[in-house]
C-alpha cells in the first residue's frame, strides 16, 4: 500500500483582520514547533492581504503558507488579480485553484482552473485543485460523473504527486454544517484514484483532501478512509484549538 502522507489545509477564505491573522497563524506555528514532528503537513490559506506576514510568522515552523487563488498569467493588465509567480515570490509554496466558491462567484470553468494550476506548477508551487458537486447534481445521481469530469479537465497533463493535490469538496457540504457521510466520501474519493491512476503514472500517490464542514467531532472517521489523504477545512481552521484538534487526529 502507498504511504501517502497527509496534508491538513486550512482555507481562510475572506476571513481574518490583521490582528487575528497574525495571532491565529503565530499560535498555530508555536504549536506545531512546540509538538516537533508531525504526523502531517500543515498548510494555512489566508486572504491576500495577509499572506506575507504569515509567511514571516509561520516561517521557522513547519507550517507552509498557500494563496486562495491565482492567475493564469505571469503579469500584466489584471486588476485585483494575482499571479503564481507573486506567491512564489513571498514565500506561499501551495495555492489553491477552481475552489467551488471561485468557480460560482467567479464564473471559473475547469479549463481556467486548468490554466491556473499550469501557472501554479510554472511558478514552482503546488496546485491543490478543487472539485466538487452541488446538491442538486448529487440529487440527479450525477455526483461521480460531475467530480471526474472536472477531475479530467482541472488536472493539466503535467500533473503529478509532488506539485498537485486534489480536494474533494461537495458544495452541499460547505459550511453548512453538514459533512458528507463516510460512505459518500470513500465512493468519490476512490472514484477520483482510479481516474489518476489510469491517466498518470504515480496515480497512486496524489493526495486527495475531503473538504466541507470538517471538525474535530467528524476528522478522525473521515481521515481513516483508505483514499482521504487529509482535510482543506474552512470554518475549522479560524480556530486555533479546534485546528489543532483536526492536525493532531494525524499523529
Ligand atoms: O470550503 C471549504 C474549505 O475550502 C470547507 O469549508 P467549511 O469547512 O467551512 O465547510
Amino acid at each position: 500500500m502507498t504511504q501517502r502522507r497527509p496534508l491538513i489545509a486550512g482555507n481562510w477564505k475572506m476571513n481574518c483582520l490583521r490582528a487575528d491573522g497574525l495571532a491565529l497563524a503565530s499560535d498555530l506555528a508555536a504549536k506545531a514547533s512546540e509538538k516537533g514532528a508531525l504526523g502531517c503537513d500543515v498548510l494555512v490559506c489566508p486572504p491576500a492581504t495577509l499572506l506575507s506576514e504569515v509567511v514571516g510568522v509561520t516561517k521557522d515552523s513547519t507550517v507552509a503558507v498557500g494563496g486562495q487563488d491565482c492567475h493564469v498569467a505571469t503579469s500584466g493588465a489584471h486588476t485585483g488579480d494575482i499571479a503564481a509567480p507573486m506567491l512564489a515570490d513571498i514565500g506561499a509554496r501551495y495555492v489553491l485553484v477552481g475552489h467551488s466558491e471561485r468557480r460560482a462567484d467567479h464564473g471559473e470553468s475547469s479549463t481556467d482552473i486548468r490554466c491556473k494550476a499550469i501557472a501554479a506548477h510554472d511558478a514552482g508551487l503546488v496546485a491543490v485543485v478543487c472539485v466538487g458537486e452541488t446538491e442538486q447534481e448529487r440529487d440527479l445521481g450525477a455526483t461521480l460523473s460531475v467530480v471526474n469530469g472536472q477531475v479530467a479537465v482541472s488536472v493539466p497533463d503535467g500533473a503529478t504527486a509532488k506539485n498537485t493535490v486534489i480536494a474533494y469538496e461537495p458544495v452541499w457540504a460547505i459550511g453548512t454544517g453538514r459533512t458528507a457521510s463516510v460512505e459518500e466520501v470513500a465512493e468519490v474519493h476512490t472514484a477520483i484514484r482510479s481516474e489518476l491512476v489510469k491517466r498518470f503514472e504515480d496515480g497512486n500517490e496524489f493526495r486527495i483532501l475531503y473538504g466541507g464542514s470538517v471538525k474535530p467531532s467528524n476528522a478522525a472517521e473521515l481521515l481513516a478512509l483508505e483514499d482521504v489523504d487529509g482535510a482543506l477545512v474552512g470554518g475549522a481552521s479560524l480556530k486555533v484549538e479546534d485546528f489543532w484538534k483536526i492536525i493532531e487526529t494525524c499523529a
